[in-house]
């Protein structure tokens, strides 16, 4: 494989977590690669260790995780190598996140037009007016109604789906080479969904991003995977493209995964 269509590159991954006298192992010797321009999904049930692989990869895991071994590369540069200046930059520019908990990731002090149009700011050179109106383009992609208002809130004001769809407009003003999208449209009814896992795909089509998808919905995985990872008990059970997956699974649990949706 041509090593430099990988954004993400994970080899042999470890995590362990501390829990009073035990450890947990929550990532079991996880392979995984992201290329430019393609979604992989990583699917499984709860548990399973989804996404404590994306947060190692974003250097967030909670403190009593560990990373035993493993490598993981991003553009070919080794995370555990960046330095304080580097890391910030690569959270800030090169990698998008948009988790579960959009609330929790939305700085509270700032309206939504700060928040939308840093990131478009920090990636062009247009003046703060013209940030404004792509930031109005960007929320009317994402479908939220009467975005002019909305510019002028700030999280709090907003539902939980909201604040969703305004996460995913700023990873869209990021243009990143890497978007990590963990249950991105958990929280959104199934109309919204539809809507805004489109917007990734045509972003995807337009930027070049490499998308790591993480979801336990295998009806999200036929409609947006190029590649497929499929994970259980924190191994990688079975990979390959979409089409392998849904016409010949291999393993037991993939089966039972995809009869479960039928
Ligand atoms: N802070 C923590 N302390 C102890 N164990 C943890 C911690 N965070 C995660 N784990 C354990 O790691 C394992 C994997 O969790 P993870 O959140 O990655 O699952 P997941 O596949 O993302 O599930 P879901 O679909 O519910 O989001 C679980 O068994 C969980 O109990
Ligand atoms: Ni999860």
């Amino acid at each position: 494989m041509n090593k430099d269509n990988l954004v993400l590159d994970i080899e042999n991954l470890v995590v362990d977590f501390n829990v009073k006298s035990d450890v947990i192992r929550a990532v079991d010797n996880v392979n995984l690669k992201v290329k430019k321009g393609k979604i992989t999904v990583l699917v499984g049930e709860s548990g399973s260790g989804k996404s404590v692989t994306a947060t190692s990869v974003m250097g967030l895991l909670d403190r009593n995780a560990k990373i035993v071994s493993g490598l993981i590369k991003v553009k070919g540069k080794d995370v555990s190598k960046m330095n304080k200046k580097e890391k910030k930059y690569f959270r800030g520019k090169d990698v998008g996140m948009i988790f579960q908990n959009p609330m929790q990731s939305l700085n509270p002090l700032l309206k939504v037009e700060s928040l939308v149009s840093e990131a478009i700011m920090a990636h062009s050179n247009i003046t703060k007016k013209q940030a404004s109106e792509e930031t109005v383009a960007l929320l009317e992609r994402v479908h939220l109604s009467n975005p002019r208002e909305i510019l002028k809130k700030y999280p709090f004001q907003l539902s939980g789906g909201m604040c969703q769809r305004v996460m995913i407009a700023i990873a869209m003003a990021m243009k990143p080479s890497l978007l990590i999208a963990d249950e991105p449209t958990t929280a959104l009814d199934v109309t919204v969904q539809v809507q805004i896992l489109n917007e990734i795909c045509n972003m995807v089509k337009t930027t070049n991003t490499g998308v790591l998808f993480i979801t336990h919905d295998l009806g999200i995985v036929a409609e947006i995977a190029d590649y497929v990872y499929v994970m259980k008990n924190g191994k990688i059970v079975e990979m390959g493209d979409v089409y392998k997956i849904f016409k010949e699974p291999e393993h037991e649990y993939t089966k039972k995964l995809l009869s479960s949706i039928i």
